[in-house]
C-alpha cells in the first residue's frame, strides 16, 4: 500500500489538464439581451492520477466544465492544454485523437445506455468509435471481458444481457466499464452517484478509486454533495459564477473556507443536515 502510494505521489507530479480563462455562453435565449457567460474565466489544473471534485451550487456551471473538458461542448475561448496539447486550437480530427484518453460517465445511467444493445455492445463501442482493434473482433472482446471484471461483474453473465435487464448499481459499474475500456487516463464523472442509495454510492466510489489506483486514472468528480468528496477526492475546486474560487483538500475547504461563496455553501450543507 505504501509503494503504491509512493507511486500515487510520483505521478501526481505530472501535469494531465490545465483549463485557463475557460468562458462559454449559451446564445439562444429568447429575451433579445446579452446572455451572461455560464463560465466566466475558469482556471485549474489536474494532475495524472488525481482525483478532484468539481463543486458549486446547482446552475454554476459545473456540469458545462465537463462536457468541454470531454469534448462534447466547444468553449468560446480559453486553453485546454491536455498532456502538452493546446485542445482548442486543433481541427476537430486531431483533438479527436489527442483526447481519446479522456472519457465521461453520466448521472443517469438508465438514459446513458441505450435499450437495443447488449452489455458487450454497449461497452465495446467506445472501442468502435475510436477505431481501436478494427481488424481484430478478439482483442476487442477481450477488452470488453477485462472492463467487466474491473467492475466486477462476471462477464460470462452479464455480457449479453440488456441494461433494463439490471440494476441501477449495476447499469452505473457498466456505465465505468465503458468509460474504463480505452484505458483513459482522465474520466469526467458528472454526478455519477446522485441516482444510487447511500450504500450503492459508496461501492461506485470505491470500485472508482480501486480503478484509479490499479491504472493510474485522474478523475473530474462533480458533485453537489460536499460530504462524498471526503475519502474519495484529492482535492476540491470550487465554482462559483463560472469561476473557480477556492481549491484544497476535501478537510481544508471543509474546516477553514476562504472565499465567501465557499462559507456559504458549507452553511446550507449544515442547514440540510439539521433539517
Ligand atoms: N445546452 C444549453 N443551452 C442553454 N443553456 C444551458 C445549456 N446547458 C446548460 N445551460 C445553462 O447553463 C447554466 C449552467 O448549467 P450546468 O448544467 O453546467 O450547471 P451545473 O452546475 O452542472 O448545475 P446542476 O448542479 O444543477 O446540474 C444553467 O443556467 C443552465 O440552464
Amino acid at each position: 500500500m505504501e509503494a503504491q502510494k509512493q507511486e500515487r505521489d510520483m505521478l501526481r507530479q505530472k501535469e494531465l489538464l490545465q483549463v485557463s480563462g475557460l468562458y462559454k455562453t449559451y446564445e439562444g435565449k429568447s429575451s433579445g439581451k446579452q446572455a451572461a457567460p455560464v463560465i466566466n474565466g475558469a482556471s485549474f489544473s489536474i494532475q495524472a492520477n488525481e482525483t478532484v471534485g468539481l463543486v458549486g451550487s446547482s446552475g454554476a456551471g459545473k456540469s458545462t466544465i465537463g462536457r468541454i473538458v470531454a469534448g462534447i461542448e466547444q468553449a468560446d475561448k480559453g486553453q485546454l492544454i491536455y498532456q502538452g496539447q493546446d485542445l482548442l486550437s486543433m481541427k476537430p480530427k486531431a483533438r479527436r485523437e489527442a483526447t481519446r484518453s479522456i472519457q465521461m460517465i453520466f448521472q443517469d445511467p438508465y438514459e446513458s445506455l441505450s435499450a437495443r444493445m447488449t452489455i458487450a455492445q454497449l461497452i465495446a463501442e467506445p472501442l468502435v468509435i475510436a477505431r481501436l482493434y478494427k481488424n481484430d473482433p478478439a482483442r476487442r472482446t477481450e477488452l470488453v471481458r477485462e472492463a467487466l471484471q474491473e467492475v466486477a461483474l462476471p462477464p460470462e453473465r452479464y455480457m449479453h444481457r440488456y441494461a433494463h435487464e439490471l440494476s441501477g448499481g449495476e447499469r452505473q459499474r457498466v456505465g465505468l466499464a465503458r468509460a474504463f475500456v480505452t484505458r483513459p487516463q482522465l474520466i469526467v464523472a458528472d454526478e455519477p452517484t446522485s441516482m444510487l442509495d447511500t450504500s450503492l454510492r459508496l461501492d461506485l466510489l470505491r470500485l472508482m478509486r480501486e480503478l484509479s489506483l490499479r491504472h493510474g486514472i485522474a478523475y473530474l468528480f462533480i458533485t453537489h454533495d460536499l460530504a462524498l468528496t471526503r475519502g474519495f477526492c484529492d482535492r476540491l475546486l470550487v465554482l462559483d459564477q463560472g469561476q473557480i474560487v477556492e481549491t484544497g483538500t476535501p478537510e481544508e475547504v471543509a474546516e477553514n473556507p476562504q472565499h465567501p461563496f465557499t462559507l456559504r455553501l458549507i452553511g446550507a450543507v449544515r442547514e440540510l443536515d439539521q433539517f
